[in-house]
């Protein structure tokens, strides 16, 4: 490594002292990884599995950077040559110069804006010691122009981009696709989505407009490669790459230290609740450090679920009022979301959550995350391993957890798609018994829960923490949670909810196979959410001729004569289907540790991903920190 990136990493900024094991074996591998081709003695393609949080993006951006350094090197060696010169500084830098200018150093692929940012900036942070380096971020949503006028009057060693914006400049701008042509390496960060069905048009274009192997090397690096993404994935690698594996035999993707819990509510009106206890228990569990994520399936459920934290986590949570509630997902204007992940990075109130749909999901590097709330099944099992990564991460000082919170039709996700998982059980009762032990605990003496750093916060050396109090007593509060079903529905606005359900039958049609139930099925749950979680008279309207374009169209139901009438929108015939399986005299109670770990109730035992990254914004704005 050489001397500027050694110092970045162990001095500074980053002060890193031991490398990680993913770090051990990619970076283990230079100089030979970084040699240019015509030297490299054997294919230098590799694609690397490693558990979320364990540092890849350090293990492939120092490579990147060594890469450059080294055809800079070159370049300026072959001035030399060319003039027939041994020695002339003056030439050897100019010729350095011309390549750093014309050609692109390494391409970084990325599916989401904060993923490329956040890269970006740590490529920034590491190449503090080369002054001459200089990193672009081409995302959606920012301007133009000023990307281009960047790339025409720098050096162009790193390109970081999400695959919209990338084709849209390579397809218009000749000078993007000259420089681009010649770019010696290029990275998939998270690959299995970049290779994904909704990427895999962008991709090819843009690997169209690269040079091919070996003058290309090709880096894929992911905490979930399945086989079949590996399948695809060896188009585009050198026969004879190197396989890293870091997440040996079956050992979860997800760090081996985060303690993952699931919830499967008995009825849909224990729902919100639920969530709210587990926001609660994880602001007891860490007084004064709290810092939870809130994931939802749809946009529009993200935004529901703000409106419902903020509004009764005021009166709630142990934090009260003091607790900061973020909100972040695809419809909010680039400028908000990129404020947004920054304050939720810097937040050190004690206190915080993060309401979010998937586009904090992967990669992005939040320190001190407490806890990630799942609510709804993610879009995929990969889906949901990369949001439990956001806990847990880097450094051992925040250890983490992940709660996973599911409606009775949703226990399926468990059973089918998450049977490698060390997820446990814990049900409603469980929970409320924990909370009032903690509640109880603070009551007795308040205050003394709070780490030492925070009771004397204003005299401390942690002045950028907030001193949280607590409400106290608190737990009298603990009885407010079941009266709060009555409080909902008086709050929400028709309109949004009617929205929130249409955005989640449609997102979940889309996940009926994987969840093992019928459309049918879907629908009277997502009904009977709208009725007893969120306190609505009766479920939105749908029409026949609606229902009939999402495809509900079950044979099987309709076979047996039981279809037509159960879609008529009265709460009264909206009896969910899964009543009547099972033992129905205890259809109320909860599930017991055996159902959990079957999936099974009784005797008988999220187009989450849209491209988000090419949204038309009306005041597109440049963004990144970089400029
Ligand atoms: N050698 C190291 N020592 C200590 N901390 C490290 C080291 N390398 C990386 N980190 C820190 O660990 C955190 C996670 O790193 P990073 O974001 O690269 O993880 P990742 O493996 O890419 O995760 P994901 O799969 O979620 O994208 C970051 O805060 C990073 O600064």
């Amino acid at each position: 490594m050489s001397p500027g990136t050694f110092k970045a990493v162990t001095v500074r900024p980053f002060q890193f002292s031991h490398m990680t094991e993913v770090q051990q074996a990619v970076l283990g591998m230079l100089p030979d990884l970084a040699l240019p081709h015509t030297l490299a003695q054997s294919p230098r393609d590799v694609m690397v599995r490693a558990r979320t949080g364990t540092g890849k993006t350090l293990a492939f951006l120092v490579p990147a950077i060594e890469a450059r350094l080294k055809m800079l090197q070159a370049a300026g060696r072959k001035a030399l040559t060319d003039n027939g010169r041994v020695n002339d500084p003056a030439l050897e830098t100019r010729g350095k110069r011309v390549l750093a200018r014309e050609e692109v150093g390494t391409l970084i692929l990325t599916p989401t804006r904060e993923l490329a940012i956040q890269i970006a900036n740590e490529a920034l942070n590491l190449t503090k010691h080369h002054p001459d380096f200089r990193v672009h971020v081409w995302i959606g949503a920012t301007s133009r122009r000023t990307q281009m006028r960047d790339f025409m009057t720098g050096t162009r060693d790193i390109i970081v981009a999400t695959p919209g914006r990338l084709r849209d400049l390579l397809e218009s701008e000749p000078d993007v696709k000259r420089g681009l042509s010649h770019t010696h390496q290029v990275i998939f960060d998270e690959a299995d989505t970049m290779l994904e069905i909704g990427f895999r048009d962008d991709i090819e274009a843009i690997m169209s407009y690269l040079p091919p192997t070996p003058q290309r090397q090709t880096f894929l690096f992911s905490a979930t490669l399945s086989s079949k993404v590996r399948e695809i994935a060896q188009k585009h690698l050198a026969a004879g790459h190197s396989y890293i594996d870091c997440i040996k035999g079956q050992d979860s993707p997800v760090h081996a230290d985060i303690p993952q819990y699931h919830t499967v509510v008995p009825s849909a009106s224990q729902q919100i609740p639920h969530i709210l206890r587990t926001i609660a228990h994880d602001q007891l569990v860490n007084p004064g450090s709290s810092k939870v994520m809130l994931f939802l399936p749809t946009t529009k459920m993200t935004q529901l679920f703000t409106t419902i934290i903020k509004q009764f986590g005021r009166s709630l949570l142990p934090a009260g009022r003091e607790t900061t509630v973020y909100e972040i997902h695809s419809k909010r204007p680039q400028s908000s979301r990129t404020r947004t992940s920054d304050m939720f990075r810097k937040d050190k109130s004690g206190a915080s959550v993060l309401v979010s749909s998937d586009v904090s999901a992967r990669g992005v590097d939040y320190p001190g995350v407490t806890r990630v709330i799942q609510v709804g099944i993610p879009a995929t099992r990969e889906q949901y391993i990369h949001r439990v990564g956001r806990t847990g991460r880097g450094s051992k000082e925040v250890k983490g957890r992940g709660d996973f919170v599911l409606l009775p039709w949703e226990v399926g996700f468990i059973s089918w798609q998450l049977t490698d998982i060390p997820i446990k059980p814990i049900t409603v009762a469980e929970l409320k018994t924990q909370l009032a032990t903690l509640a109880e605990k603070h009551d007795e003496s308040p205050g003394h829960s709070l780490p030492l750093s925070l009771k004397t916060s204003r005299s401390s050396s942690f002045s950028t923490m907030n001193s949280i109090r607590f409400q106290t007593p608190y737990k009298p509060l603990l009885d407010e949670f079941d009266r709060l079903g009555s409080q909902i529905g008086s709050q929400l606005d028709v309109e949004a909810v009617r929205e929130t359900f249409l955005s989640l039958i449609g997102y979940y049609f889309s996940k009926s196979t994987e969840l093992r139930v019928s459309n049918n099925v879907i629908l009277e749950g997502c009904r009977q959410w709208t009725t007893d979680a969120l306190a609505q008279e009766t479920p939105p309207y749908v029409s026949e001729m609606f229902l009939q374009r999402l495809g509900l169209e079950d044979r099987r139901t309709k076979q047996f004569g039981r279809g037509a009438k159960k879609f008529a929108p009265t709460r009264r015939q909206n009896v969910p289907s899964w009543d009547g399986r099972g033992v129905q005299k205890n259809k109320n109670r909860e599930w017991t540790s055996k159902e959990y770990e079957t999936g099974v109730r009784g005797k008988e035992a999220d187009g989450y991903r849209t491209r988000r990254y090419d949204q038309d914004f009306r005041r597109p704005r440049q963004t990144a920190s970089l400029h």
